[in-house]
């Protein structure tokens, strides 16, 4: 996988919309493409215009939006093909939001009006296809304008639309290169923070990793190197499978049917190993669903008990652990009030976070976040990894970890704990514990995994960004 910004992206190119019928407005005064009127692939566009909305207005998850059974009603509308596109210029139009913003801003004489959400989204929309979509600009644009002027709020702007987004495609091979280089695809405040954490190159580092499409990481059962022949992949130094390509879906993938693998970031795959060897041992894993985690330890012999508060979540949990023949018992409870009548000898807390770790695969996580979820979120984790800590055996071990990039829902979390609770002492975790994730050991003692690319070939890289400490409780 390289740093440079991911290539086009090939989605079915849609046949142009209408040609926009001018005489049709100057005789009724009305818009000339009226709401639910049929234009070819308009409603893939509308339908990606809201749930963009949703995300940056309404700060709503991408992939609840998109989500097969409870996702957006303008979604579930659509045919697969079109959920693809929709998918396809959403995930574009976030991964590179600051990137379109500043194009389309270029070449407006002064800014939108501040209420002109829709329209914002209609170009931003357009645009993500014209910029870094395999998708005709003659399509985007005339699909654009048709859907300008099929909304009562954009319809007097649709010479705008023709105009401005021309002029982005225009812009292609002048403009597009210099904004890569010049502005980062994050808010100002996430980049700060990373900055302040990682110092100025790595956080630019790992914010090009973000524009790139990431592979994707198999955990597999066994026979590493058989199976990353069978799915044209290679076997990382942790000892996970990674595809750049997939040959087909996941589900029709070599080894799915026969539970031989499941999809796991070679990151994510680490926090279950600092638990040890877990073979025999009442292993509570909290915050388990869907349950990659839950596979590992049940995988490395753990009774392993599976705690999520989301019953939709431990459904797919269930569906995963039977479809690799493993077994673990499952609890649906707010782990906070959860009351199992027993202490266990490890547990795993892979707590809620920002996900910011995770923006390659949800570019929607750097724009739906705000500083304050953050916080939030790091008091939950607070209160989750107490609870944890009074669940576990005298002398047993609780692993925290998160998919996160940001120190306050990590270092920072531990660090104020270690400070407020003197009877809870930090396990350091040995360099050379985790095969090929050495460098990923900082000189506390903890996991701090980050994206950036690594020439090293025994150095394990190109991961999601991950927390994880090793805890004790003293004198229990
Ligand atoms: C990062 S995900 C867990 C991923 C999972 N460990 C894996 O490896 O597949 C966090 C999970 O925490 C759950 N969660 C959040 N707050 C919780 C609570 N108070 N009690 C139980 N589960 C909670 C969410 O439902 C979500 O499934």
């Amino acid at each position: 996988m390289g740093q440079r910004p991911q290539g086009p992206v090939v989605v079915s190119a849609q046949k142009p919309g209408r040609r926009p019928n001018h005489q049709a407005r100057r005789r009724t005064g009305k818009p000339a493409v009226p709401e639910g009127e049929t234009v070819p692939g308009l409603a893939p566009r509308q339908a990606a215009a809201r749930l963009l909305s949703a995300v940056l207005d309404a700060h709503t998850p991408l992939d609840a939006l998109t989500d097969g059974e409870h996702g957006h009603p303008q979604y579930l509308a659509l045919d697969g093909r079109d959920r693809a596109l929709v998918r396809a210029i959403l995930i574009s139009a976030l991964r590179f939001h600051r990137t379109i913003e500043t194009i389309i801003a270029a070449q407006l004489d002064r800014p939108l009006p501040a209420n002109a959400r829709s329209l914002a989204a209609l170009l931003h929309v357009a645009a993500a296809q014209i910029l870094f979509l395999d998708v005709p600009d003659s399509a985007a644009v005339n699909i654009a304008v048709a859907q300008a002027k099929a909304d009562p709020r954009s319809v007097r702007f649709a010479a705008l639309v023709n105009a401005v987004l021309r002029n982005v495609s225009r812009s292609k091979e002048t403009l597009l290169p210099k904004v890569l280089e010049e502005i980062r695809d994050a808010p100002d405040w996430m980049i700060r923070r990373l900055e302040a954490a990682y110092g100025r190159e790595t956080a630019r580092r790992i914010l090009d990793v973000h524009r790139s499409e990431p592979p994707v990481d198999f955990s597999v059962k066994s026979r590493a190197e058989y199976w990353a022949e069978r799915l044209g992949g290679r076997v990382l130094p942790n000892g996970s499978v990674r595809v750049e390509n997939l040959s087909a879906p996941i589900p029709e993938l070599p080894g799915f049917a026969e539970g031989e693998w499941w999809v796991q970031d070679a990151a994510a795959s680490l926090p279950p190993r600092l638990l040890g060897d877990v073979s025999g041992l009442d292993v509570a894993d909290l915050c388990a669903a869907p349950g990659g985690k839950t596979a590992a330890l049940a995988l490395a012999g753990a009774r392993v008990t599976a705690v999520d508060q989301s019953g939709s979540r431990l459904k797919r949990l269930k569906e995963n652990l039977a479809r690799l023949g493993l077994a673990a018992e499952v609890v649906e409870a707010d782990i906070l009030k959860w009351l199992p009548g027993r202490r266990f000898d490890a547990i795993l807390l892979d707590a809620p976070c920002s996900s910011t770790g995770t923006a390659r695969r949800h570019p929607d996580v750097l724009w739906a976040k705000t500083p304050e979820d953050i916080a939030k979120l790091a008091n939950l984790q607070r209160r989750l990894l107490e609870r944890s800590l009074e669940l576990v055996k005298p002398g047993g071990t609780v692993v925290f970890a998160n998919c996160s990039l940001d120190r306050e829902e990590g270092e920072d979390l531990i660090l104020g704990l270690l400070k407020d609770r003197p009877d809870v002492l930090l396990d350091p975790i040995r360099p050379g514990e985790l095969p090929g994730a050495t460098h990923f050991i900082t000189s506390e003692g903890w996991l701090r995994t980050t994206p950036e690319v690594r020439e090293d070939p025994a150095a394990l890289s190109g991961v999601d960004g991950f927390f994880a400490a090793r805890l004790r409780v003293a004198g229990r």
